[in-house]
């Protein structure tokens, strides 16, 4: 596979970190236009990096998009007149709708709708995809290439906005969790690298959990908390601190916040 990202930044660097481990791709072209940054992917053979984006669409098959909402309709826009039959073209851009793209590439192409996370660097993202109604032809191919790198979920296109905030936004919800945690250890005695190897490893464990047993985490919950014990003493503190309740309302101001995106 000839892959191309176009704006290698936040996301589209851990996406090439992911496609790179994971061996997905023949050739593939990062682009951006300060590339310094980029110089330590050089010492790949098989990796183009430039500030063409002209030139990253032209050599490729696959057209990762991963710049910012603001940027990409012009950057389509330059590279429009290159698409051809055989280019699948994936967005991840936030709020920017698959009629957005159609009206600025056509509604014949392939395109693609992904929202992976950060995670996708070392193989654990959870993407979500959806397709406009020529691109169904090739979600089962972007699902291969993201199940690659982690899990890929395919959505109806009304739900990209819920799934940008648990999954991509939800790297950094789960990042402050295991931080407070490993604030907590520190109170309690565990030096700052001690403590966040337990924070994140008991995350990594809860999810585990969940992920092999298929169980609920009440169920997994009430495996821990003895009557009386100091789980439960600490679980029901936290929830009259508005744990749930700030997690969840967190979540829905997130939500809000795409669509002012979207206007804008
Ligand atoms: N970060 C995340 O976890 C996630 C982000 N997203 C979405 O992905 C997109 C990218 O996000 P993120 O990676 O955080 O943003 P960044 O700002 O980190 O990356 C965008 C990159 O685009 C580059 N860029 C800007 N103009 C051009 C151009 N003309 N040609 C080529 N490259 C260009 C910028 O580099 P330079 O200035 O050097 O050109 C920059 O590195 C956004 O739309 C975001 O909503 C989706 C899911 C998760
Ligand atoms: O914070 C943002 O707007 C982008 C989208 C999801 C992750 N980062």
């Amino acid at each position: 596979m000839k892959i191309a990202i176009i704006g290698a930044g936040n996301l589209g660097l851990s996406i090439a970190e992911g496609i790179l481990h994971s061996g997905g791709a023949t050739t593939m072209h990062l682009t951006r236009r300060n590339t310094a940054s980029l110089s330590h992917f050089e010492e790949y053979g098989n990796v183009h990096i430039g500030s063409d984006n002209r030139a990253a669409v032209a050599a490729s098959d696959i057209l990762i998009f991963a710049v910012q909402p603001g940027h990409f309709q012009q950057i389509l826009e330059s590279v429009a007149d290159l698409l051809h039959d055989n280019h699948v073209i994936i967005s991840t851009i936030t709020g920017f709708s698959i009629e957005r793209i159609e009206q600025l590439i056509g509604s014949d192409r392939y395109i693609i709708r992904a929202m992976p996370n950060t995670a996708i660097s070392v193989g654990h993202s959870m993407t979500c995809l959806c397709a406009n109604t020529a691109g169904q032809k090739r979600l089962e191919l972007a699902g291969a290439i993201f199940n690659r790198m982690g899990h890929s979920m395919v959505i109806p296109e009304a739900r990209m906005q819920a799934a940008t905030v648990i999954c991509a936004s939800g790297i950094a919800f789960w990042m402050r969790l295991i931080r407070a945690t490993t604030q907590g250890a520190i109170q309690l005695g565990f030096d700052a690298e001690e403590a966040q190897k337990l924070a994140m490893h008991t995350c990594r464990g809860a999810s585990e959990l969940l992920i092999r047993s298929g169980s609920h985490p009440e169920a997994e919950i009430d495996r821990v908390t003895t009557p009386m014990g100091c789980t439960i003493e600490g679980l029901n503190e936290m929830e009259h601190q508005g744990l749930s309740s700030s997690l969840i309302r967190g979540i829905v101001s997130s939500y809000d916040k795409i669509s002012q995106i979207r206007k804008g």
